[in-house]
């Protein structure tokens, strides 16, 4: 999985955590997903494919490593990597 996550496009994970690709392109239109400013296409077309169909999409940003799960096209969850709890 982890050489795997180097291929540019995401991964598709099914409802029981099984993979079914990955280096995947999202062909959708998310022009007007609202998403935080500053994010791009990868965030934006995450958000968009969980507006138009019954899926959860998780982000992990290349740029400091924020993770968002989105559902529904809004964003549910962010958490920031400076912010981590261990138990
Ligand atoms: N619809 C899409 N499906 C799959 N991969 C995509 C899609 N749109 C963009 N990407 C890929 O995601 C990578 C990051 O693109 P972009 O900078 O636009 O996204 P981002 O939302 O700012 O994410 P990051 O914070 O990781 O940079 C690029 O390599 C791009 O090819």
């Amino acid at each position: 999985m982890k050489s795997f996550a180097q291929l540019d496009g995401v991964f598709v994970i099914t409802g029981k955590g099984i993979i079914r690709a990955a280096g995947r392109y999202l062909d959708i239109n998310a022009r007007d997903v609202p998403t935080e400013k500053g994010l791009g296409g990868r965030h934006a077309s995450a958000a968009a494919i969980t507006r138009d169909t019954e899926t959860i999409a998780v982000t992990v940003s290349t740029s400091g490593g924020t993770i968002r799960v989105f559902k529904d096209g809004l964003e549910i969850v962010k958490i920031e990597p400076d912010i981590m709890l261990v138990q």
